[in-house]
């Protein structure tokens, strides 16, 4: 390598450890070396062979130095340890891609502040650099900084990115104010069977918005004359067409109302990023919204989504599992209500400290003290409703929670095709589970638990009800390939590992 690669991999080595909140000592300990030798690699004095620069990739656990990552990530657990500490919620997911897709809507400088660094965020940042907007994560932060181009490069757009996520089907409301004619590559994400598009096309027709599928791509056409001249009225109450209308709506100079919108929590925090734009809606958390756009959005915003519900329950899943006290800090307790009275009418005990308010100045945040103790299961199924009822990401956690109480809980996925399929993966940790129909899925608590090798399953909230279950399981279990993990949770493994866990990534090479 030349004297200037190095000084330039020693950098990004650099800011992966300090991101990672390791010492250069830990670092050495990870690589069994010495601390005077990662400051050497650091300043780009060292000469790195593949094998140092493969060891440095799984310890900082990064995609940064690109030659070990050809190979999928996998998780060595040795199970059957108890938890105990505190640990964060980070913020979500879902309204991550949303306020970067917000981010579209603005001429202006958006910053992103404490944002997930997660792969699903990764994959948007991709196909929007490709497209010309240019983003930087500033120093030392998981704060992300974009400020667009005069005119998005859509032939430029990064396709490979754009296929690994859904979010790209919420380009189609940003991008439908700056183009007459566009095509965007057909959405990709989790596996859970086919994902409507249908009502996203209908709730921006009323945009003009003209959309045919084919051949792998959205072509789609812009009357710009045609205004939502009445209320639109949602097919479905999803999130993401939520949010979809809103994008439509904001950059509409006059009132738009949107009826059976989703109230769910990232449609709030987009909401709330939204009226920084100057957007005024009325009615936010409610399934009414009524939204006064502008013409333009030229301002230097910044905006911190929430924390992830989804998250805080994963958390919570793996206390009851581990059979753990820890306290999980900054959980939106608004979105987390019914999961809470469902787990107290289980028999579960927990303490909550004072609320106080998170970061974008309005989502109720509490500190949560979990008590291990004996679970039975629940007398009636356990089903998911849009918000504010028990939240269809969370459900997933509840096939592991039942797998511990005693007796007979079942899970009734309605909403998607595949989830409720890959819960069945959960016989090889020892769990009784019957598969009645594809949405249905009985479990016999509780279970003895034995360790296995699993291949992740293609879908973040089972692979990851897979993962608490191996933790609950004594002995070393093998999670194999858990991109899908990565593109939801920001280092899941090292922050459990805080809390006693122990996981290790590996790579086959
Ligand atoms: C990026 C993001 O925010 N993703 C979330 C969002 O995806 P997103 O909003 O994209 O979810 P979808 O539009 O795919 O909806 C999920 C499924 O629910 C069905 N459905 C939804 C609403 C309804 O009133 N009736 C109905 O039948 C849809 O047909 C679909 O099969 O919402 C999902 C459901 O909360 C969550 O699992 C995803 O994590
Ligand atoms: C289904 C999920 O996400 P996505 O909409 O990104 O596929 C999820 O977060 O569990």
């Amino acid at each position: 390598m030349t004297d200037d690669y190095l000084v330039r991999v020693g950098t990004l080595i650099r800011d992966a450890r300090r991101h990672k909140k390791l010492t250069q000592s830990e670092l050495a300990e990870a690589l069994q070396t010495s601390q005077s030798a990662v400051a050497r690699i650091e300043q780009g004095k060292q000469n790195l062979s593949l094998e140092t620069l493969a060891r440095i990739s799984e310890a900082l656990d990064t995609e940064v130095v690109a030659v070990a990552s050809s190979t999928p990530l996998n998780l060595r657990i040795e199970g059957g340890r108890k938890l105990s500490g505190e640990i964060d919620v980070r913020t979500s997911k879902n309204a991550a891609v949303a306020c970067l897709c917000a981010a579209l809507l603005n001429k202006g400088k958006t910053t992103l502040r404490n944002l997930a660094r997660i792969e699903e965020v990764n994959r948007i940042t991709e196909v929007l650099t490709s497209i010309g907007v240019k983003t930087r994560w500033l120093p030392d932060s998981s704060d992300l900084e974009i400020v667009p181009p005069a005119q998005f490069d859509l032939d430029a757009m990064d396709e490979t990115a754009a296929r690994r996520t859904r979010t790209i089907l919420m380009f189609l409301g940003p991008l439908l104010h700056q183009f007459d004619r566009f095509k965007l590559p057909n959405a990709g994400g989790c596996d859970l069977g086919s994902r409507t598009v249908e009502p996203h096309l209908h709730a921006l027709q009323a945009f003009g918005l003209d959309v045919v599928a084919s051949h792998g791509y959205y072509e789609a056409k812009v009357d710009s004359s045609v205004r939502p001249r009445k209320p639109i009225i949602l097919t479905e109450r999803g999130d993401t067409v939520t949010e979809n209308a809103l994008f439509a709506a904001a950059l509409y100079d006059g009132e738009t109302v949107i009826r059976n919108a989703s109230p769910n929590y990232m449609v709030q925090d987009l909401c709330f990023m939204l009226e920084k734009f100057g957007v005024r809606i009325e009615g936010i958390g409610t399934t009414t919204l009524r939204v006064h756009g502008v013409p333009e959005i030229d301002v230097d915003v910044e905006y911190h989504p929430s924390e992830d519900p989804i998250e805080a329950m994963t958390l919570l899943a793996a206390a009851v599992v581990t059979e753990s006290e820890i306290t999980i800090r900054r959980v939106p307790i608004e979105f987390m209500e019914i999961e809470l009275t469902l787990l107290e009418g289980m028999g579960m005990k927990y303490s909550l400290g004072e609320e106080y308010v998170s970061d974008n100045g309005k989502t109720r945040l509490v500190d949560l003290t979990t008590q291990p103790g004996p679970l039975e299961a629940p007398k009636d199924k356990i089903h998911p409703m849009p918000f504010p009822g028990l939240n269809i990401d969370n459900l997933p956690f509840f096939a592991v929670i039942a797998a511990y109480a005693n007796g007979a809980t079942t899970l009734h996925d309605w909403v998607y095709e595949n989830r409720a399929i890959y819960l069945t993966e959960l016989t090889a940790l020892g769990v009784r589970v019957q598969l009645m129909d594809p949405h249905r899925v009985l479990i016999e608590g509780p279970t003895r638990w034995r360790s296995a090798e699993v291949m992740s399953p293609p879908a973040l909230r089972p692979a990851v009800v897979i993962l608490l279950a191996m933790l609950a399981a004594p002995g070393v279990s093998v999670l194999r390939n858990i991109y899908v993990i990565d593109r939801g949770y920001e280092q899941l493994d090292t922050r459990l590992n805080k809390l006693g866990a122990n996981i290790q990534t590996f790579r086959d090479i």
